[in-house]
């Protein structure tokens, strides 16, 4: 991205975390991944994509999902499919996903009524997990994503003991802090875990639209917790991430806190979503 571009980054009027915050959860209970407290599910989930997430996999899967071969089917019709997904990484739900996209899209929705670009970022922001409807693995598809080629940041969950079985932390090449990477050489230019993040990410830049540059970044790393929660590869990031970095934050706040077992009534809020497919993503979109 050119420097002209990155100023015309827009700005996010971040609101403080307690305005928004479910009435009935306290915030510190989302994310327990103590090993007493979460399910084998999580567990198994994490294990796999730690020891098998290396830098030849994902070119691998990239190859494989870039050729969008997929077929060509709606948004709303890839929602509907998420019925049939529920995230095996997840601690905190245990609904299909389908209703989580509009749990998050209408939390921001509320917060920000005067951006309909970022309510629908919430609606599609996971709609790529659909890889797993299609043969992916969870571990594959879902959780949080680190940077592969380089030696893995403690705050990742469950820590770097859980990558002791990872080809790439044997390799000299990817096993030091800056590993196939220059210093800051910006989040644009490094090969995160494979997941629905990328995917989508991908997929969109693969299709027409027109959401804007914000929205776009904050789907492809919105599950990076080291870095948007905790601080992490910051020797990575560069001016681009740092304008962004609002944006994500600003984000994950609706993606976090409106997981709730209080269903949505999805039927009812289908036609104002619809609306804005048709105005930001329309029709047929290759998969
Ligand atoms: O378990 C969740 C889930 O898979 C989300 O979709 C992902 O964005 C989060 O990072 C992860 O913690
Ligand atoms: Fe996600
Ligand atoms: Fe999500």
């Amino acid at each position: 991205m050119s420097t002209a571009q990155v100023q015309q980054v827009s700005k996010v009027v971040l609101g403080d975390p307690s305005e928004f915050r479910p009435e009935h959860r306290d915030p510190d209970a989302f994310r327990d991944f103590r090993v007493h407290n979460v399910a084998d599910r999580v567990i198994k989930t994490y294990d796999l994509m730690h020891t098998n997430q290396t830098v030849e996999f994902v070119r691998d899967r990239m190859d494989y999902w870039m050729k969008f071969n997929h077929g060509e089917m709606t948004v709303m019709e890839i929602l509907e499919k998420l019925n049939e997904l529920v995230d095996e990484s997840d601690p905190d739900i245990d609904v299909p996903n389908s209703y989580h996209a509009y749990q998050t899209a209408e939390g921001i929705r509320q917060y920000h009524p005067d951006k309909p670009w970022f309510q629908l970022t919430g609606l599609l922001h996971d709609i790529g997990k659909i890889m797993h409807l299609w043969g992916e693995p969870q571990w594959a598809t879902v959780g949080d994503t680190f940077v592969v080629g380089c030696a893995p940041e403690p705050s990742i969950v469950f820590g770097v003991e859980s990558f002791s079985k990872n080809p790439d932390l044997q390799n000299p090449k990817y096993k030091t802090k800056f590993g196939m990477y220059s210093p800051n050489c910006g989040l644009d230019n490094v090969m995160m875990s494979w997941g629905h993040d990328e995917y989508l990410y991908r997929v969109l830049l693969a299709n027409n639209h027109s959401l804007p540059e914000e929205a776009l970044y904050m789907i492809r790393f919105h599950s990076f917790y080291p870095y948007h929660s905790c601080g992490a590869y910051k020797h990575l990031t560069n001016q681009k991430d740092e304008d962004m970095f609002p944006w994500i934050k600003e984000f994950n706040k609706f993606d976090l806190y409106t997981k709730t077992e209080e269903l949505p009534n999805v039927d009812s809020l289908k036609p104002y979503y619809q609306s804005l497919i048709d105005q930001y993503l329309p029709g047929k979109i290759k998969w």
